[in-house]
């Protein structure tokens, strides 16, 4: 693949961006890539591993002259980064995001977006629950969606290139709603990572019952939530923060079901439970039958016709 801009400028130096600068690196996507962290201690590392091309000392200084600048800091750091970098963006530069909630980005960094520079917000939906400078790699994205979601019309050419971009880094793109964005993600993501985070909580409070044996005899599912409540709290402490509504409106709604599971377990009704999981087990199945399961090692082939 060719060179698609000549400067990319990466604020804050974690998982996503790191990946993203691996994943650029990897096809030579970029010219260059600068980067900025807040602490100096993420851009020493930075630059002892060569994450970036070049690791700068401002957020200023990384994006002069960049053609595109994406915001990897978590959610509730963005608009500071914003109002920093604004008066050193270059007239017909793109300004993405990757945070994963989308309605309070575009609230908190539009405003501040100079006449002339692109802003199209996007949500790769790939990540681990590992954070820093030293937890990116190339293969993040590949096979993963990544969702543009730029609030009313936006620049033909610069939202083709944005996807070009992320295609050049392995993901699949689409293009959404903000405020659908939220409510999808609060489902499939935010909601889910919550539970984890209960459950976990959960088991901890027994282990003092217990001693070790909720770790030592933790089956799979368990260990899934254990991975996921290891995420880095201060992100998910923003997306719950800034997708507050999609969240409790998701989280209502689980409460319910979960009382009528809770009902049905008390009162001994059987066929309530096997209707239930009959019907949860068909909606795993669509999901391959379908070719949406992204574990899969053909997924969206047979969508693209490759
Ligand atoms: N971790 C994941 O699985 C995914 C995360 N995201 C989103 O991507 C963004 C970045 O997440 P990660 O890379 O996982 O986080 P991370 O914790 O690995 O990296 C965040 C970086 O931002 C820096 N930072 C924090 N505040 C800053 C500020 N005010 N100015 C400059 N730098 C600052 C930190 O020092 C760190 O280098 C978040 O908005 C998150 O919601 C999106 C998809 C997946
Ligand atoms: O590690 C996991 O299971 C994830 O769910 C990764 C993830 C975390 C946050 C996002 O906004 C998108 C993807």
């Amino acid at each position: 693949m060719s060179v698609i801009y000549d400067r990319v400028a990466l604020i804050g130096l974690g998982l996503i961006a790191g990946s993203m600068s691996l994943a650029m690196r990897r096809r030579g996507l970029a010219g260059e890539v600068t980067g900025y962290a807040r602490s100096a201690e993420t851009r020493d590392t930075a630059r002892r591993i060569g994450l970036v091309d070049r690791v700068c000392d401002s957020a200023a200084e990384a994006v002069e002259g960049a053609d595109l600048v994406v915001l990897c800091v978590p959610v509730g750091a963005m608009e500071a980064v914003a109002v920093d970098i604004a008066p050193h963006l270059k007239t017909g530069a793109t300004l993405s995001d990757v945070g994963s909630t989308k309605r309070a980005v575009i609230d908190a960094v539009g405003p501040h977006v100079p006449q002339g520079v692109h802003f199209i917000p996007a949500h790769p939906l790939a990540g681990t629950e590992h954070s820093g400078p030293e937890s990116g790699f190339a293969k993040l994205f590949d096979n993963r969606w990544c969702l543009l979601v730029p609030e009313g019309g936006v620049d033909d050419a610069a939202m083709a290139n944005l996807r070009l971009l992320w295609e050049g880094m392995g993901a699949h793109v689409d293009q959404m709603e903000p405020d659908h964005h939220d409510l999808v993600l609060a489902v499939t993501s935010h909601a889910p990572h919550l539970i984890a985070y209960t459950m976990v909580g959960v088991a901890d409070d027994l282990r003092r019952v217990t001693d070790s044996e909720v770790i030592k005899y933790s089956a799979a599912g368990f260990r899934d939530f254990t991975r996921i409540a290891a995420s880095d709290p201060t992100m998910w402490r923003d997306v719950f923060l800034s997708n507050k509504d999609a969240t409790l409106e998701i989280l209502g709604r689980f409460t319910e079901e979960l009382f009528a599971l809770q009902r049905a377990i008390r009162t001994g009704d059987g066929d309530h439970l096997f209707d239930y999981f009959s019907r949860t087990r068909a909606i795993r199945r669509g999901i391959i039958e379908a070719g949406q399961d992204t574990d899969a090692p053909d997924f969206g082939r047979g969508k693209q016709g490759e």
